[in-house]
């Protein structure tokens, strides 16, 4: 691969595939075009090279580029009504690998349901989960810890797992007395909090343990595990943003192989052309907010702005969904899962190991699937799962801290996994160096609000065991609830 700090510096103007936004998606597919040796691929990332930024190398730093940080977007929302009007902050980075080179790093596919739905909403069986399945796999190179204090045994299920891949994978676990609390619980709560061998085996419902892309104590990314593995023919152009795609034909035809680059609003455009495809892949924000940009879009809403229209579809940027993730704290007797953070800077500078070598968070996660009698679906609401193998919420454990006199605090988080609400992506104005109006609607549909309040629910019945009453003292937040019992009106 050949990284370009500036287009000046591009060794031509005219490339077969010109990949806008090298995250995720856009580090895998320029990475597989360029297996052709014959292709020319240009990534073009408006942020910097995550091998610059050592807290993307540093598994338990990922929060320090989040929100606030120089390699983030640093979006904010709207007011969302449903949140008493909150303006919510949208961390979404601004780096080469994207947000693969920020995120959470929580390793885990969707149930064998999700896949299949995906084909037969699309027509396209190859995205079912059996025909799926040998390309997770080519994706997946299992990496056992490098520390030996982090024992993986017996954390995941071997044969679903390859280590032929590209993308580095891991189970990696601190010891802290809520895992064997947790794993006793699961044979308590068997109906509810089953014991989950591996949190990957398409039928995602029970308490596990997590899996992380981490290896040797690295954060893998698609830069890491791709792009930084192509041959010569692959070029990522960074700190460079696309502004607009247009056509290359002037007697009206779209055919959209124009890109047009800047990189600051006063600043000087350019135009690379594509001579097959260009692919857009600036991720679910501003993938839409290039093509409004590029006149591609909803006619009223386009001119509006005064943009020229090409390709009037009203479905750009429609139907926005985002999981909405709710805090829940707990008063505990548990020692906290804080650690000399100085010391295992130290640490994981010298070999890499240590916990700054893992995720942040506890090792567990819960995954419940509720049944169809339970509240959510009393009033006949459908079902919003893709299907029996699919759970209704995450329950996700964030950590033990320093609580008030001498109780710590357990910190957890309620996922709705599939949110019914629908947002949009809409321009604010038609420059690109703006950003665009991200309404996630949070909360608009009331089985949304009903589904997390289960999840409360389920948490607590999880905490109210036998096995962790005695170390559980009471709920913490929402503040409202002084009987410990979370009702309707605690949701907001
Ligand atoms: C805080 C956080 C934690 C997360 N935790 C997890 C987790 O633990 N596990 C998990 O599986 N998923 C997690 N995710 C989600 C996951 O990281 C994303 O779903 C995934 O990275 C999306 O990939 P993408 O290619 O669509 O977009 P992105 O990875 O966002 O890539 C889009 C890229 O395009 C670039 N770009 C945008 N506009 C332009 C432009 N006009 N010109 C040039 N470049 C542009 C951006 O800078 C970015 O690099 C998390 C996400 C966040 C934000």
């Amino acid at each position: 691969v050949q990284y370009f700090h500036h287009p000046a510096g591009l060794p031509t103007l005219e490339f077969d595939f010109i990949v806008v936004g090298g995250g995720n998606a856009g580090g895998v597919v320029a990475s597989r075009l360029g297996e052709v040796e014959d292709y020319k691929i240009l990534v073009i990332e408006a942020g910097p090279s995550d091998q610059d930024v050592f807290s993307v190398q540093v598994p338990a730093l990922a929060a320090d580029i989040w929100f606030g940080s120089s390699v983030d977007w640093n979006f904010t929302t709207p007011p969302q009504t449903n949140t008493n009007d909150r303006v919510l902050e949208y961390p979404r980075a601004k780096i080469l690998g994207g947000c693969s080179s920020h995120n959470d790093m929580i390793y885990n596919r969707g149930s064998r349901d999700d896949y299949n739905r995906w084909a037969s909403t699309t027509g396209d069986d190859n995205l079912a989960w059996d025909q799926i399945r040998p390309f997770i796999l080519k994706t997946e190179k299992w990496s056992s810890p490098n520390d030996p204090s982090f024992s993986e045994q017996g954390h995941f299920n071997t044969s679903i797992h390859s280590s032929a891949g590209v993308l580095g994978v891991t189970a990696p676990y601190y010891n802290h007395p809520l895992n064997d609390l947790l794993l006793k619980a699961t044979a308590e709560l068997s109906d509810e909090y089953p014991f989950l061998q591996d949190l990957n085996d398409g039928r995602p419902i029970g308490l596990g343990w997590g899996q992380a892309t981490i290896t040797h104590g690295f954060r893998t990314s698609s830069s890491t595990a791709y792009l930084a593995n192509s041959g010569d023919n692959v070029h990522v152009l960074l700190n460079t943003l696309v502004t607009r795609v247009t056509s290359i034909d002037e007697t009206g035809s779209n055919d959209f192989r124009e890109v047009i680059l800047a990189s600051t609003p006063e600043g000087s455009t350019m135009k690379l052309i594509a001579k097959k495809e260009v692919i857009l892949s600036a991720g679910v924000i501003q993938t839409p907010q290039l093509l409004l940009l590029s006149g591609i879009g909803p006619v009223d809403e386009l001119k509006a702005l005064g943009i020229e229209v090409f390709v009037d579809n009203p479905s750009v940027g429609k139907n926005f969904s985002d999981h909405i993730t709710i805090p829940i704290k707990f008063s505990t007797d548990l020692p906290t899962s804080s650690f000399d953070e100085t010391a295992a800077l130290a640490q994981w500078k010298s070999n890499h190991t240590g916990r700054l070598a893992l995720s942040q968070h506890l090792p567990q996660i819960g995954w419940v699937r509720f049944p169809q009698d339970s509240p959510p679906f009393k009033n006949g609401a459908v079902d919003p799962t893709a299907g029996p193998d699919s759970p209704h919420v995450e329950v996700f454990f964030v950590g033990v801290s320093e609580g008030s006199e001498e109780n710590s605090t357990l910190s957890m988080n309620i996922v709705n996994l599939t949110p019914a609400c629908r947002g949009s992506i809409t321009l604010a104005t038609s420059s690109p160096f703006n950003q665009p109006i991200i309404d996630p609607a949070l909360l608009d549909s009331p089985l949304d609000t009903a589904i997390l309040l289960e999840g409360f629910r389920s948490a607590q019945r999880l905490l109210a065991s036998n096995t962790l009453s005695e170390h559980i003292l009471g709920l913490d937040t929402p503040a409202s609830s002084s009987s410990g019992t979370i009702t309707d009106d605690d949701v907001i």
